[in-house]
């Protein structure tokens, strides 16, 4: 599902969390949503959910306005952390309830993925470890092969394996049904390979909207002495640098980049990965510009 956000601001009382954030999400796409802590990720999420409206701009999804449009709503699966069912039912009971609601739902999906998670139908939902709870709001969002998928940091109690059985079951749902994604994540590394763009938010804002290949690319980390290193990123963008016994290393962000230049120059080329570069862009007091 196509969806645009335009200009939309969310005010909670004093505090803004979102702020004239616009952004367009092109259909059939795996996104992950980045940013720090209270940056407006689960915000923005729960308003293309429908659950919350804007103080201030436009939320389409599919040219429409997902709040209280039951049309539009259905092809919406959104799961948070926490409290995706009630915790009164059986596990069979709380997939019946969401077939009910999901009209792509799949039974067979469902039962694959409640059998790989070590979980059965027969289960009170009240006695699920938070893990086990994990487990079932990823088989519901997943199950339901809505269009648009949300998933909210849906991990928390997931061992390791679990977590990466989840994005293996991600890209294999994916496959079988192409669908909108939209997943924000904290454990950035576990999951970079998954998305095909990125979205960072920063105080509201949008920091940054790219191909997860672009945003790479644009990321170069260097290393070697002081004084060549300065002399290479004068008139580049550096979010991050530091010197440790003459030895300096930046790391610079928008290219194109000369690499014979850096070969020429005895510069090493080091390594950087995505979750190294959240946190340079990232940065309360980041010296480079924002790129967005
Ligand atoms: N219902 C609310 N009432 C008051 N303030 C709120 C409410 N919801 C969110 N906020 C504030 O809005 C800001 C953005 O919060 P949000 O939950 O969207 O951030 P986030 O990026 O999802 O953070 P995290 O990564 O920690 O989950 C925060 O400062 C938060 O305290």
């Amino acid at each position: 599902m196509n969806i645009t956000v335009e200009h939309v601001t969310k005010t909670f009382g004093e505090k803004k969390a979102l702020n004239d954030l616009s952004l367009s999400l092109e259909a059939n796409k795996i996104y992950g949503l980045l940013g720090r802590n209270g940056a407006g990720k689960t915000t923005l999420m729960q308003m293309l959910a429908g659950h919350i409206t804007p103080t201030d701009g436009e939320v389409k999804v599919e040219g429409l306005s997902p709040f209280e449009n039951r049309e539009v709503l259905k092809n919406i699966c959104f799961i948070s952390e926490n409290n995706n069912f009630k915790k009164k039912l059986k596990i069979k009971d709380v997939l019946k309830v969401s077939s009910l609601v999901y009209p792509n739902w799949s039974q067979e999906v469902a039962n694959d993925l409640l059998a790989r998670f070590n979980l059965s139908g027969k289960m009170s939902t009240k006695g699920l470890s938070k893990g086990m709870e994990s487990a079932l709001g990823i088989t519901i969002g997943l199950a339901s092969q809505a269009p648009l998928t949300i998933f909210d940091e849906p991990y928390i109690g997931l061992d390791a394996s679990a977590r990466y059985l989840f994005y293996d079951l991600i890209l294999e749902a994916y496959q079988e049904k192409p669908r909108t994604i939209i997943l924000s994540t904290h454990l950035i590394d576990e999951v970079s390979n998954l998305f095909e763009e990125v979205v960072v938010i920063q105080k509201g804002q949008k920091l940054l909207h790219e191909t997860a290949e672009n945003m790479m690319n644009k990321a170069l980390h260097i290393s070697g002495k002081e004084d060549v290193v300065d002399a290479f990123i004068k008139n580049q963008n550096v979010i991050h640098q530091s010197v440790i016994a003459g030895r300096k290393s930046a790391v610079l962000f928008g290219g194109p980049y000369n690499l014979a230049e850096v070969r020429e120059h005895r510069l090493t080329i080091e390594s950087i990965n995505v979750q190294q570069l959240m946190v340079y862009l990232t940065e309360e007091n980041r010296s480079g510009k924002l790129y967005v």
